[in-house]
């Protein structure tokens, strides 16, 4: 796999705008990114700038925080699949989970789970590992197991810190080889991009795709 079909092209800044968006979708058709992540009110617009290229819709649900509830973040996941999305990043809610209520988080999993498999999309679950202990972060891991998740994403990119190696090492070590796992947060140099893929992610997340790939150019030319 070429590296750029590992990344999903990201822009979730709230100040970002419809411009800066749209380039995103220029970008992402023109190096081959995996998907383009978007906010949610703008899925509708990247499906169509993209329709009938191989570049996947990515947005985020109940973003950045988690704590909203199932309900609304379930109504959230069905728009966004109306609108185009075919992958979910849905942040977990990490204070339920620091509260032990795990039998509603494997619930909220499995009930977003279904309706993305429904709509042969997607989802991914943040975790925020910045915010997890280690025996939290193999917790979150097991519920996202459990409620059939396909990929667990360590991070919203809004947190102290993103993935980290041994983020990536821990979570290889606790998931099943079927469980994919996304690198996320603060990824702002190829270097630090492929020892995560080495460690064990299968996709990238970052605002700073294009520099990576430059980074890998100046690379391979020396
Ligand atoms: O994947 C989602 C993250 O927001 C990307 O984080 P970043 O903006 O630090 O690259």
């Amino acid at each position: 796999m070429n590296f750029a079909a590992r990344i999903d092209h990201t822009l979730l800044r709230p100040d970002c705008t419809e411009a800066q968006i749209i380039q995103l979708c220029e970008e992402a058709t023109a190096h081959g990114f995996a998907t383009v992540c978007v906010p949610p009110c703008y899925v509708a617009l990247a499906a169509g700038k993209l329709e009938g290229t191989a570049v996947g819709i990515c947005t985020v649900i109940g973003f950045p925080l988690g704590y909203a509830t199932s309900a609304v973040k379930f109504k959230e996941a069905e728009v966004a699949l109306y609108d185009g999305a075919t992958e979910l990043d849905m942040v977990i809610n990490i204070s339920a989970l620091k509260s032990g209520k795990t039998a509603a988080i494997q619930d909220e999993i499995l009930d977003l789970a279904d309706l993305c498999h429904v709509h042969q999309a997607q989802l991914k679950v943040i975790i925020e590992t910045a915010l997890l202990s280690e025996a939290e972060i193999e917790l979150a891991a097991a519920l996202c197991v459990a409620g059939e998740a396909d990929f667990v994403k360590t991070s919203t990119g809004f947190a102290s810190r993103g993935a980290s190696v041994a983020d990536i090492e821990l979570l290889r070590r606790v998931l099943p080889e079927t469980m994919r796992i996304k690198a996320a947060g603060g990824i702002r140099t190829r270097a630090a991009a492929e020892a995560l893929v080495a460690a064990g992610a299968d996709r990238i997340g970052s605002s700073n795709s294009i520099a990576l790939l430059a980074e890998s150019d100046e690379s391979t030319s020396a």
